[in-house]
């Protein structure tokens, strides 16, 4: 694996990062002076606004570009919803237990890291260079044992990373027989775990007062818009594809939150629900537009070779040539890729995943991810999944509502089916309270299974039907109650299940591999400390320009006031930083902020109005008056110009701020 790296190429150090991103606030660990929670965290000014920015921008590029209809959802969901979406039963991780001293450990990341640990002691013993991934700051300060220089078999060698590269792809079980195979013990005890156990993810808790209605925080913002299918469909006055789309917070109750805000147990999501008819290889009108965008491809099948070597296509060939499975698939990776350019990620540190069998979510028939490369290594950030028909057929079964989309056809069709019939008089008296989950268990079999219905029906009298949540799951309906009927009818109406293919956005993990991807360090020539810089594409900065006057002097504060509110008014987010620190201080206070622009309102300000305009990496800067200074933050900002055709339109200013250098 490769070694982190900060902006300008050099080696991150993410202990002094966090330290920096802390101190500035950006984010802060949730009821800190309580001792904290693992896993939660709050985000501070500057978080709160990089955030906003990254979620103002996603907007832009996929809610607006595409018309998409967006949701806002409850969080709490009543059990019966998400046992029917499946989440109840598999939603879960692999935990294991250490016996001695009752550490739980997620048992993939167990198996991932004594592996890890291993390959390295072993590139050590053979006097290899070691690539380090960076451990979690606070990880580091326990002991463990392990990690020894000892050299490994080559044999073993070539197993533990034909394994790692298909971390993601096992079982409970095989992982179990992984940590037995390999004599994998804790490092903190030196004792072998206990075989894993599946853990549910989800945060129970009951509804109203009287707890009779079970309950969970979603896990996903997604089965939201699944329930509100019917009408959004409506909305969209029934035109098919439609996409909806939701920003909001899930929970999970992860087993080992670590790595910072890359794994924690409450998150913001932007998710994407993109309904499409199944019919037609999932065709996409404008897949024309993303064909000749190049992507970093690692497949399933290169993984489970063992290998991590990734493949650059370009998205029309990848689906020309079946590696991904469609168009739909194919644009919205396409249009991921150039969001999250957009918001300024390390074209170099993106790749698309695809996940292996064993790993894909219950609900999905193709999955890619998009991992952005970060200090703890590859991470996925944004999940893209093909969840086919499954949520919409599963949520009409249990409730009998038509989430389906039905087309006028353009030529009538013949069609000859196996046709159910409801005695409805007799059946709801007989069956009661389970009348109509029955009847909606008999109305969702296939024709095969109708087929097969309709002969017993006719030899026995009576069926037995699968309904599950009723008595033992198995139900007698007696021929009296049901017929099921071969007939020939015209149809002018085509009904169908849409399709689902879902973009899913983790804010906080785009977020935090941002700032690592913006992030470097310079040195005044004077040899002083280094300081942090976080070059955020202006449109994603927290605060767009900081306003310096050249001292504290009072003369000052009328300047400030009028630039603070044209600023204001041209909607450019500003701060004053009166200190009396130095400029140059304050200037490198705003870098770790990221801030790209910086004012300097100095005397000859209050002789002709101008003022000075400072770019945050070049640290060169412009002078002009007020209004041209604002016109030209603002063309900056929303990216209709460089900084360097500022530079050949504005006179040039000579800085007092001590000369920089990257170290
Ligand atoms: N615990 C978490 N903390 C922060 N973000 C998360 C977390 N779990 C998921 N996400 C984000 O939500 C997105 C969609 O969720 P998805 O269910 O696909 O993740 P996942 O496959 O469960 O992730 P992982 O395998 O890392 O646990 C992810 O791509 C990620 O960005």
């Amino acid at each position: 694996m490769a070694t982190a790296t900060t902006l300008k190429g050099q080696p991150l150090d993410r202990a002094a990062l966090e330290s920096m991103l802390r101190r500035r606030m950006f984010y802060t660990p949730s009821f800190e002076i309580y001792g904290g929670v693992s896993g939660l965290y709050d985000y501070g000014p500057p978080g709160c606004a990089l955030q906003a920015n990254i979620i103002d921008l996603w907007r832009k590029h996929f809610i607006l570009e595409e018309d998409m209809l967006e949701v806002d959802c409850s969080v709490l969901t009543p059990h019966e919803v998400l046992k029917t979406s499946g989440h109840v039963d598999k939603f879960a991780d692999w935990m294991c237990k250490d016996p001695k001293n009752g550490e739980i450990l997620r048992a993939d990341h167990f198996v991932e890291d004594v592996l890890e640990t291993r390959l390295k002691g072993d590139k050590e013993a053979r006097g290899l260079k070691v690539e380090e991934k960076e451990e979690d700051p606070k990880k580091k300060k326990k002991k463990s044992k392990g990690g020894e220089a000892v050299k490994l078999d080559d044999v073993v060698v070539k197993e533990y990373e034909e394994i790692l590269a298909q971390i993601d792809n096992y079982n409970g079980e095989q992982l179990g027989e992984l940590i037995k195979k390999y004599d994998m013990r804790n490092p903190t005890t030196g004792v072998q775990p206990s075989p894993p156990v599946a853990f549910n993810l989800m945060f129970q808790t009951s509804i109203g007062p009287s707890s009779n209605l079970p309950g969970y925080l979603r896990p996903e913002t997604a089965q939201g818009q699944f329930l509100n299918f019917a009408k959004l469909l409506e909305f969209n006055t029934g035109q098919m594809p439609f996409a909806s789309a939701s920003i909001g917070k899930s929970y999970r109750n992860e087993i080992s939150p670590r790595a910072g805000l890359l794994r924690v147990r409450e998150f913001l999501m932007a998710e994407i629900e993109h309904f499409v008819d199944p019919e037609g290889h999932k065709k996409h009108h404008r897949f024309h537009e993303v064909e000749d965008i190049e992507l970093a491809f690692l497949d399933r099948h290169t993984q489970l070779s063992g290998s991590t070597t990734v493949k650059k296509q370009t998205i029309g060939q990848a689906v020309k040539d079946g590696l991904v499975d469609n168009e739909t698939l194919g644009y919205f990776l396409a249009r991921i890729h150039l969001f999250l350019l957009k918001i300024g990620i390390d074209q170099t540190k993106i790749r698309f995943r695809q996940h292996m069998g064993n790993e894909m979510a219950h609900y999905a028939c193709d999955c890619w991810d998009a991992e952005l490369f970060t200090s703890a290594g590859w991470v996925e950030c944004v999940g893209c999944a093909d969840r086919s028909a499954y949520d919409l057929s599963v949520h009409a079964k249990k409730t009998g509502a038509p989430l389906v989309v039905r087309q006028r056809l353009d030529e009538p069709k013949i069609i000859e089916e196996w046709e159910v019939e409801i005695e409805k008089k007799k059946f709801g008296p007989f069956y009661k309270k389970d009348g109509k989950t029955i009847e909606n268990a008999i109305l969702a079999t296939s024709q095969e299974e109708r087929g097969k219905l309709a002969k017993e029906l006719e030899e026995n009298g009576k069926v037995v039907i699968d309904v599950p949540g009723v008595a033992d799951g198995k139900v007698e309906v007696s021929k009296d109650l049901l017929a099921i009927k071969w007939i020939k009818r015209t149809e002018n109406i085509r009904e169908y299940t849409p399709n689902v293919i879902e973009p899913s956005f983790g804010i906080g993990r785009i977020l935090y591999s941002l700032m690592e991807h913006n992030y470097w360090t310079r040195a005044s020539e004077g040899g002083d400390e280094a300081r942090g810089v976080l070059s955020f594409p202006p449109a994603v900065a927290p605060t767009k320009c900081l306003i310096v006057p050249l001292s504290s002097n009072k003369d000052f504060t009328p300047a400030i006031r009028t630039l603070s509110q044209k600023l204001r008014s041209a909607g450019v987010s500003s701060r004053i930083d009166d200190s009396s620190a130095s400029i140059g201080k304050r200037y490198s206070r705003n870098d770790e902020l990221g801030t790209p622009f910086g004012v300097t309102i100095d005397f000859q300000t209050l002789k002709d109005g101008t003022v000075t305009l400072r770019e945050r990496d070049s640290t060169r800067q412009v002078r002009a008056e007020q209004d041209k200074i604002i016109d030209a933050i603002k063309a900056l900002i929303d990216g209709s110009k460089t900084w360097q055709d500022i530079e050949s339109e504005l006179p040039k200013f000579e800085s007092q701020e001590v000369e920089v250098v990257v170290r």
